[in-house]
């Protein structure tokens, strides 16, 4: 079946509507995408027809509720090519999915003396976590620098990594440059020095198909959210053996095996240890829909007609005068840029004053506002429902406002 956007646009009931009387362009699915029927319907059905306390119950809800939920995490782990469902961990997002290795993993592992090493172009999702460990173990965070398109300068990669790395934290797509790291090279050389890696895939899985088996990463984190799903449920994948090792980073319900005042607590198996307390479960059901949709288009083709929509929108905003264009040629799903002088905030608010929504500020990335001198930026991201006209209305909207403005 050949990719259609017009069958896709009519599953996304919220694209058919106007803003500020015209029809929306909404060109801001790198912060959240929007839902197709399919996720809304069948979450409302969930609350509808299965929803109960999942876990140690012993009624029917209670128990399809479960098998529904564990299900999900299946399918989870197929998308992303896990060896198990067991390496699949519920998080609320990305940032949880983080926080719980630098939390869990990081207490265990990173010394006084040690050092992590990230990118100067990653989400703060993937900087304060571990800015925050180093500082209670006495650990140093090195950062990859940067060229100039926005792709890592591999000559520096050498002079980061020694004997103390324990980890490599990257994001396999910035969120702000569409920067695509070399995973494979990244993993090899973490892996050459004993390092572990973890891999920050918020903004990948909407546009590609992640095996986490071939990029031999240790941990992966993505989020629902901008896959299409709810809001408020992600996946944190982490190799089995790494598991097991791990110490839980949450109390409460659910991720114990016993509690005893006396002989203390046995922890539950992973990845259970991991989910105290009452799971999203109606959100989970959205991700498994959400997982189930892109699934049937097809990542392949989803990125093939992405990747057409980037090609054109990139020619297309070349001719748009005084128009800075962040990242390089290759790239997925976003792109950032300044008109003139013209801060961020002017122009976005302009843009939706046309109906047409773009991401402005510093994007939660300020070590690489700071890298190119910019106190913000404008971003469009293009997801499977926008269009060739969609482009010509960003950059019919931008003429406009360097007419207007200057
Ligand atoms: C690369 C990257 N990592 C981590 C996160 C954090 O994800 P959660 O908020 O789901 O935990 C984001 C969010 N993207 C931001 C959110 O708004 N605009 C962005 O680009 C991201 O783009």
């Amino acid at each position: 079946m050949t990719f259609s956007v017009a069958q896709v646009r009519a599953d996304f009931p919220i694209l058919a509507q106007e803003v500020n009387g015209q029809p929306l362009v909404y060109l801001d699915s790198a912060a959240s995408a929007q839902k197709p029927a399919q996720v809304i319907d069948a979450e409302a059905a969930f609350y509808r027809h299965d929803y109960a306390a999942v876990h140690r119950g012993v009624h029917t809800l209670s128990a399809r509720a479960t098998e529904k939920m564990e299900n999900v995490r299946r399918l989870a782990a197929q998308f992303i090519n896990a060896r198990s469902a067991e390496e699949l961990v519920f998080v609320r997002g990305t940032t949880e999915g983080i926080n719980l290795v630098a939390n869990s993993w990081g207490t265990s592992n990173v010394r006084a003396g040690d050092n992590i090493v990230i990118s100067e172009m990653e989400h703060h999702a993937n900087i304060v976590p571990w800015q925050m460990l180093c500082a209670r173990v006495g650990a140093e965070l090195r950062a990859i620098p940067l060229n100039p398109d926005g792709t890592l300068r591999r000559e520096a990669l050498a002079g980061l990594f020694d004997d103390k790395t324990r980890l490599l934290a990257i994001t396999q797509v910035s969120n702000v440059l569409g920067t695509e790291n070399p995973l494979a090279e990244l993993c090899a050389l973490a892996h050459r020095h004993g390092a572990k890696v973890l891999v920050d895939g918020a903004q990948a899985v909407m546009h590609r198909r992640v095996d986490v088996q071939a990029l031999e990463c240790d941990f992966y984190a993505f989020s629902g959210h901008k896959l299409y799903g709810p809001g408020g449920i992600g996946v944190l994948y982490a190799k089995e053996a790494l598991l097991e090792e791990m110490p839980p980073w949450q109390g409460g319900g659910a991720m114990i095996a016993s509690v005893s005042l006396r002989e203390g607590t046995r922890w539950a198996k992973s990845p259970w240890r991991f989910e105290a307390g009452t799971p999203n479960t109606g959100g989970i059901i959205g991700l498994g829909a959400a997982i189930e949709y892109v699934s049937a288009l097809g990542l392949e083709k989803i990125g093939a007609y992405e990747q057409t929509l980037m090609r054109y929108a990139l020619r297309r905003l070349a001719e748009v005068p005084d128009l800075t264009l962040y990242g390089p040629t290759e790239r997925l799903g976003v792109i950032a840029f300044n008109l003139g002088k013209h801060h961020a905030y002017d122009v976005g608010s302009f843009l939706d004053g046309y109906g047409i929504a773009v991401r402005t500020g510093h994007h939660c990335a300020m070590p690489l506002m700071a890298y190119y001198n910019v106190p913000a930026m404008c971003r469009a991201s293009l997801a499977l429902y926008n269009t060739h006209e969609e482009v010509d209305r960003l950059v019919d909207g931008l003429q406009r406002i360097h007419r207007l403005l200057g």
